[in-house]
């Protein structure tokens, strides 16, 4: 079968990584001593979750090669990478350019809700993402929080980053009183009226008690949860109640609040068994890629999490072919040259992005739904 063919083809999309021993996250582990089974067990969690937070370094790396091609602008990313870029296949390159294009738009979409409230973002395994910092820049008027959680040693990196990077310090400083920016004693959370990273393991939030307290979040402003590629790390039990947490909790109702995702999908197809495989043999588990392997099972999880204003949701290869404009796709086909468009639809039908709502009580006329309501989203016909 030609998909079967393609699916054996396609390469190993995230080994694309240069050396990455210089990057200096403390990614090495030796190997164990003799230890407790009890120990054993600490060791192998804790090996896991290094390889989920070097899935960051992924992700960064994807962005630095996608922008050196011209594919995004983002004078913030190259601050973010060590080294020389290293260049990522064309289709990786296209993908990396349809995920970023899509989520700015609806991010954009967000900020132009509730025109005279302040907005709330909240970032989800927010690695080394410049959204922050493009955000301010392209909209200096709009008030924003800003907050991104992730592992402390991701956050901890991200942190000394911004402590070395004259761009960054400006660009956070011109948004809030530089007195005002507070980094903790271990360097893993900073703190402002605007920006905040926060050292956290989001399964923290799934607990019934201690959530954990996080600075300068507010319980009221209209608020968008990001989760790019984030969530899909959890086990699907943890990620219905962190968004338990956050919608019921720490979010409560009336407060307007919207979430989009963006992961992969379709895992039963040839092509999806060599996606989960490449990503197992890196230790990298795709926890809910079951649980929500469809659009339609996309949607219904945003229903069932509360977003009961409206869920949309739309591959990859869809939103390339009908958001982006004729000319916009001619000229990020003169990026590079891409021949294999069989197989960058493929990939493209494996990733979606995912959006939900839920507009404060009262009715407020549907704000979100208005906000989105141009942004065409897929229908899979329910299949799972
Ligand atoms: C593939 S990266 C994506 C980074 C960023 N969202 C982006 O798209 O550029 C996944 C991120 O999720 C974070 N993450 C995964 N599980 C997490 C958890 N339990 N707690 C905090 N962060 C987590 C990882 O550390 C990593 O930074």
């Amino acid at each position: 079968m030609a998909e079967q063919r393609q699916a054996a083809q396609i390469p190993n999309l995230l080994s694309l990584r240069g050396s990455r021993t210089s990057r200096g996250r403390g990614r090495g582990h030796g190997s164990p001593n003799l230890r407790s089974p009890e120990e054993s067990r600490e060791v192998t969690e804790s090996v896991k979750d290094k390889i989920v937070q070097q899935t960051d370094q992924d992700a960064s790396d994807s962005r630095m090669s996608a922008v050196s091609l011209g594919y995004l602008e983002d004078d913030f990313a190259a601050a973010f990478s060590n080294g020389p870029v290293n260049r990522r296949y064309p289709i990786i390159n296209r993908g990396t350019y349809a995920r970023t294009t899509a989520i700015d738009r609806l991010v954009d979409k967000f900020l132009s809700t509730y025109p005279k409230e302040p907005k709330q973002i909240i970032s989800l395994g927010a690695g080394s993402d410049t959204r922050y910092f493009r955000l301010v820049t392209s909209h200096p008027d709009i008030q924003l929080l800003y907050h991104e959680l992730d592992f402390a040693d991701n956050t901890r990196s991200k942190i000394n980053t911004i402590k070395n990077s004259p761009l960054l310090l400006k660009t956070i400083s011109s948004h809030t009183d530089v007195d005002s920016i507070q980094i903790s004693a271990d360097g893993t959370t900073l703190t402002s009226p605007t920006y905040n990273i926060h050292a956290l393991d989001l399964r923290d939030l799934a607990k019934d008690e201690n959530i954990p307290n996080l600075p300068n979040l507010s319980k009221t402003t209209p608020t968008l949860l990001l989760s790019e590629c984030c969530l899909i790390y959890l086990p699907p039990s943890s990620t219905i109640f962190i968004l338990r947490t956050l919608t019921q909790t720490l979010l409560p109702q009336p407060t307007p609040l919207s979430l989009i995702l963006y992961e992969p999908i379709n895992p039963h197809d040839a092509f999806g068994q060599v996606m989960i495989q490449n990503l197992l043999q890196r230790g990298i588990h795709l926890q809910t890629l079951h649980a929500y392997s469809s659009l339609s099972l996309q949607k219904q999880r945003l229903k069932d999490a509360g977003f009961t204003g409206g869920q949309e949701a739309a591959d990859v290869d869809f939103i390339y072919e009908r958001w982006i404009g004729k000319g916009e796709r001619d000229r990020v086909g003169r990026c590079e040259f891409l021949d294999e468009i069989e197989e960058w639809r493929l990939l493209a039908r494996h990733y979606c992005v995912a959006w939900g709502w839920r507009d404060g009580v009262g009715g407020e006329g549907g704000v979100f739904g208005k906000a989105w309501g141009d942004v065409e989203g897929q229908d899979d016909g329910g299949g799972g």
